[in-house]
This record gives structure tokens, C-alpha cells and sequence, in this order.
């Protein structure tokens, strides 16, 4: 398969090194200070894009009007997820968004939901998130974080806004974001009542599991069509 790589920071080399264990090769890798050409679009069977968040929605744009299919993990961008639906529909496009590729993450995700659910009538338990990562983080809370809120928004009846912050109103999940050294990424959402708590927690121990998980679904993603998401790829 011919990746054009958008992208070429801590997410974007580590991809490149195992796409191409996979048996990949990139017909280019595309970073901050070089342009997008369409002959690369032509060139290529995927486009993966990690970027920033201030740059992500101007390529997922490009490849879509260039007829390449294209995942991004880029968090912190989507109040224009639906100008980017719009975009898809119109060009008959291939487009997937994961706030992390993680798999165990993504089983993590339904784990929330279903605690999140069983949890609801006790009010007693109120639900409160930290996530930790490195030092470089350009975003907080993390995408991961507000894709935890949203599934117990979804689940829960007496929740429906997260804060990033302490200081919360009623029907608000406090989240705490924490930058510490090299910490890839760590979730865990805390359920308190007066007498006791419930945790689950994820703790990545390196940049391993969404990178495997963005090279599987870029393997996969080619042959699908629409808006899709990790869901559709693990079938949960
Ligand atoms: N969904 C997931 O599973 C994961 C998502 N992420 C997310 O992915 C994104 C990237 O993470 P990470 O690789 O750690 O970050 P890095 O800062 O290490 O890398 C981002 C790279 O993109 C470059 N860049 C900036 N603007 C553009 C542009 N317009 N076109 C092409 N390249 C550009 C940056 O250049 P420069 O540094 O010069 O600005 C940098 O080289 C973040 O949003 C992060 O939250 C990270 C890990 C997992
Ligand atoms: O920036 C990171 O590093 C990560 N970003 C994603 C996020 O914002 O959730 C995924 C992962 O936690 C690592």
C-alpha cells in the first residue's frame, strides 16, 4: 500500500518506521513547512494525518477534494468535524477520525459506557475524570478525554456538559488534565459517593498501540466509503 504521510513529529515517524515493517512505502511524508500537491493525492492508496490542531481540518480538506481516503488522529480541531461531513458527502469521500487508535482504548470506551449505564440510577456517585500525558501536548483536555465525557453524556441521565476545570456546575464531569514528562497517555474516570469509589483506568506505556492501530485501520480503509470509525473496524 502507498501512504502519503501528513505529519512527520513523534506520531508521524514512528508510523513511518512500522508501515514500512508492514511492507508499506510513503510516497511522501508532508510536514509543517511543505505543501500538498495533488500528484502526491494521485500517487497514494491512504493518507494518515497527525499534525496539529490548527492544521488538521486544511489536510483532511485536500485529500478529500483529491479523492484520497484519509484517517486522522489529530485531536483539538473538531468544532469542524461538520464542515468535514459536508466536504465527505460531496466528493463521495473516505474519511475516519479516532480520538485515539489504541484497540485497548477503544475497548476502554465501551467499558466507560457500560459503567457509565449501569451507574445512572445511583446518584450517589458522582463521576470525575484526570488524563495525564507529556509535556508537548498542544491540547487539553485530550480528545481521548472528551470522547470519555461524551460516552457518559450518552449514558448517564443526570450528566450532559464536561468542564475542564474543578470548579463545576450541576450535570458537569469535571475533567483534570495533567502534563508530566514523557507520559504517553493515561485515563481514568473515578465514580465517588460518600462511602466508597469505583476507577477504571487505561495507562498507555507507549506511542505503540496507536500507531499499530492507525497502520491496521490505513490497511483497512481504503475499501470503505463515508464517514466511518474505528467501530466499523473492530466490528464492537
Ligand atoms: N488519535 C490518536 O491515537 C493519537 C493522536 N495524537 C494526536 O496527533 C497529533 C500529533 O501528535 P504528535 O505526533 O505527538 O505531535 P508532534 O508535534 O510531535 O507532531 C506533529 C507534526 O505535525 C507538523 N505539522 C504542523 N502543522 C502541519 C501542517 N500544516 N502540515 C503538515 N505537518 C504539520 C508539526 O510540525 P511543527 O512541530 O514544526 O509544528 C510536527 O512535525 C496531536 O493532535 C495529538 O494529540 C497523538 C497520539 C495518538
Ligand atoms: O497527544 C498525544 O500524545 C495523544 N493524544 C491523543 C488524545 O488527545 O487523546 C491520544 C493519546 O492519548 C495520545
Amino acid at each position: 500500500m502507498k501512504i502519503l504521510l501528513i505529519g512527520h513529529g513523534k506520531m508521524g515517524k514512528a508510523i513511518e518506521e512500522f508501515a514500512v515493517q508492514r511492507g508499506h512505502s510513503l510516497v511522501a511524508t508532508v510536514d509543517v513547512n511543505d505543501t500538498l500537491m495533488p500528484t502526491l493525492a494521485e500517487q497514494a492508496d491512504v493518507a494518515i494525518e497527525f499534525t496539529h490542531p490548527d492544521a488538521a481540518f486544511e489536510n483532511i480538506k485536500f485529500c478529500l477534494e483529491h479523492n484520497l481516503p484519509v484517517l486522522s488522529g489529530t485531536t483539538g480541531w473538531l468544532d469542524k468535524m461538520p464542515e468535514i461531513e459536508k466536504i465527505c458527502k460531496k466528493n463521495n469521500g473516505t474519511f475516519l477520525y479516532a480520538s485515539n487508535f489504541s484497540i485497548g482504548v477503544n475497548l476502554f470506551f465501551k467499558l466507560n459506557k457500560f459503567l457509565a449505564k449501569l451507574i445512572s440510577p445511583q446518584s450517589q456517585y458522582k463521576p470525575s475524570m484526570i488524563e495525564v500525558h507529556h509535556t508537548h501536548k498542544k491540547d487539553a483536555p485530550s480528545g481521548t478525554a472528551i470522547t470519555l465525557a461524551e460516552g457518559i453524556i450518552d449514558e448517564h441521565n443526570n450528566y450532559n456538559a464536561w468542564k475542564n476545570d474543578a470548579k463545576i456546575k450541576e450535570g458537569e464531569i469535571p475533567i483534570s488534565s495533567e502534563r508530566i514528562g514523557e507520559i504517553p497517555g493515561t485515563h481514568k474516570i473515578t465514580y465517588k459517593s460518600e462511602v466508597d469509589q469505583i476507577s477504571i483506568e487505561h495507562e498507555a506505556y507507549s506511542r505503540d498501540g496507536f500507531v499499530q492501530g492507525a497502520v491496521f485501520v490505513a490497511e483497512w480503509l481504503p475499501d470503505q466509503k463515508g464517514i466511518v470509525n474505528i467501530d466499523d473496524f473492530l466490528k464492537l
